[in-house]
């Protein structure tokens, strides 16, 4: 029902705001309804605000099925929901997505291993590894899309574009919530890590 897909949508955008993570109208999500449409967020509005422009009706292709305007990253949760058995799909910019993309974007990925919080991604052994993946930035976005095609492999998933943010997708609005929220706290917990190691060197 789309209505449901509505409210769960605007559930996870205010989840999100009450936090503070649509900085500088940056930002934008994606559900999938029965009939293959998608609510988007609508492109370049206050995201701390809901109201009857916040979300926009596009077509399974990304079209936009009334007056407003989708986000500019309609083409990547078009792609995911493509792909993927997703259902919601989260795009988010943070200081800490930005800083570890930048650092380990020459590796195209980042990765976890030993610790707990993988075990959101469904890693559950103690040799299991979390690898997440880091793209370019090209200004275009269909080449954008290009780049995070191949990664899309799974019905969850996270992406890290380089200098730009995050894209997480999942079966239910609640796991891709969960994601983003797992993805994020490695991400901190990474950059206080190297900064403790950093200084610890230092001290010797
Ligand atoms: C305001 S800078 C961020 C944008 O360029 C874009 O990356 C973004 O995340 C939001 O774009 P939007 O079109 O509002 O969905
Ligand atoms: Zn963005």
């Amino acid at each position: 029902m789309t209505c449901d897909t509505l409210h769960n949508l605007t559930i996870v955008k205010e989840r999100l705001a009450a936090r503070g993570l649509f900085p500088g109208t940056s930002g934008n999500l994606g559900i999938r309804n029965d009939d293959g449409t998608l609510y988007v967020t609508t492109s370049g509005v206050d995201k701390y605000i809901t109201n009857d422009r916040s979300f926009v009706h596009v077509s399974k292709e990304g079209k936009p099925l009334t007056e407003l305007k989708p986000s500019l990253e309609t083409v990547l949760h078009v792609e995911i929901f493509k792909r993927t058995k997703a259902r919601t799909s989260i795009h988010i910019h943070t200081v800490s997505n930005n800083v570890i993309s930048e650092i380990y974007g020459n590796q195209g990925k980042i990765v976890f291993r030993n610790q707990e919080l993988i075990k959101a991604f469904g890693l559950w052994h103690e040799e299991d590894v979390l690898t997440i993946p880091i793209i370019d930035n090209p200004s275009d976005v269909s080449h954008l899309a290009e780049l995070l095609v191949p990664h899309l492999t799974a019905d969850h998933g996270a992406v890290l574009i380089r200098n730009h943010g995050i894209n997480v997708w999942g079966r239910t609005s609640t796991e891709a919530m969960k994601l983003f929220e797992a993805a994020e706290f490695l991400f901190d917990y990474q950059l206080q890590l190297n900064a403790a190691q950093y200084y610890i060197k230092g001290e010797k």
